[in-house]
């Protein structure tokens, strides 16, 4: 039976101050899955590679099997699917590892049904794979994942998305350091209010984001790179966050915050070979802390997920 090679990147999630509303996928890394269909119905994972035996085998535990059950009950296929997963991405990063799995499998099962889905209509299943990943259907991994470039979920009932145009130079700086945090619990610590004062900041740099990409106005996107609602509580978990910030912002970012819910931490910049130097000022501060790291420097990657040749 036939078979598809797929990608998926990583992703930055709530971009700081667009908590489960703002998200955009980066160049590397990324997930990859091959997908083969076959004749017996169901979603069998054959092999994970690159998880050190940590992720689920099972089908309906592992966010690309997830994905791929709820397209194949959605399309009311005749076949089902054999999925190998190369797991690119570290787990519980903050950098959309979950969704990453689910959109490259996605992509890779609608094109061996002859793409009858498109891109927006994959999203409900990548969504649903999220749940089962931290308990929360949030959109803002998977969409950019899926879709590419910078997303904005405007609505979750019913689900409503827009690609927000983004200037040509803007270069995102990832620092992941060798924590693991889970999405699920990162989020349980956050607060179920928040005062209006801190509403109006929230929205206001919201509005602010989005006017500055499209403008493009950076002295309108430093102004905006500023979470009050979940920076202050989640910046806790990640060991010397707020040096590594203003650092970054020292070296030349524009802004600098959680990625996703951390504990990789981003940073945008106007030149890549700002945003090179500013990922060594981050990565340096987590040397002093003897934790380990990993930097990333890219472009927002205005395609997201993709299909292999070969
Ligand atoms: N294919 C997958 N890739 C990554 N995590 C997965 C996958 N399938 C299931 N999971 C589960 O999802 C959780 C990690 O998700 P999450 O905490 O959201 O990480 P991230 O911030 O990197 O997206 C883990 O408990 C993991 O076992
Ligand atoms: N909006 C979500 C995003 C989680 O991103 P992840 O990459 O950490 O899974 C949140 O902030 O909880």
């Amino acid at each position: 039976m036939k078979s598809i090679k797929a990608s998926a990147p990583a992703t930055v999630a709530n971009v700081s101050c667009g908590f489960d509303i703002f998200g955009f996928a980066v160049e590397a890394p990324a997930d990859e899955v091959i997908v083969t269909l076959t004749d017996k119905p169901g979603v069998t994972i054959t092999k994970i590679i690159g998880d050190d035996g940590r992720l689920p085998l099972e089908a309906s535990k592992n966010t690309c099997g997830v994905a791929v059950l709820e397209f194949l009950k959605a399309v009311n296929s005749k076949y089902g699917a054999e999925i190998i997963l190369y797991k690119n991405l570290p787990l519980g990063s903050g950098m959309g590892s979950s969704a990453a799995s689910s959109a490259a499998a996605l992509v890779a099962i609608n094109e061996l049904h002859g793409n009858p889905l498109t891109r927006e209509q994959l999203l409900p299943f990548a969504m649903e794979s999220e749940r089962i990943a931290c308990g929360s259907a949030h959109a803002d991994n998977v969409a950019p994942s899926l879709l590419g470039g910078f997303v904005l979920i405007r609505g979750y009932a019913p689900l409503d998305v827009a690609t927000i145009p983004t200037p040509a130079n803007l270069f995102c700086t990832l620092v992941h350091p060798h924590l693991e945090l889970k999405t699920e619990d990162s989020r349980r610590v956050l607060k179920p209010t928040i005062p209006i004062k801190d509403a109006i900041t929230q929205w206001g740099n919201i509005a602010g984001m989005v006017v500055g990409l499209m403008k493009p106005d950076y002295g309108l996107i430093q102004r905006s790179l500023n979470d009050v609602v979940a920076e202050p509580i989640r910046s806790v978990l990640i060991p010397g966050f707020y040096t590594i910030k203003e650092e970054a912002i020292k070296a030349g970012a524009l802004g600098c915050g959680i990625s996703g819910s951390g504990p990789t931490i981003f940073a945008l910049s106007t030149e890549r070979t700002i945003a090179q130097t500013v990922g060594e000022a981050m990565q340096k501060q987590f040397d002093l802390l003897q934790l380990k790291s990993d930097v990333f420097v890219s472009k927002i990657n205005g395609e997201g997920a993709m299909i292999l040749k070969g």
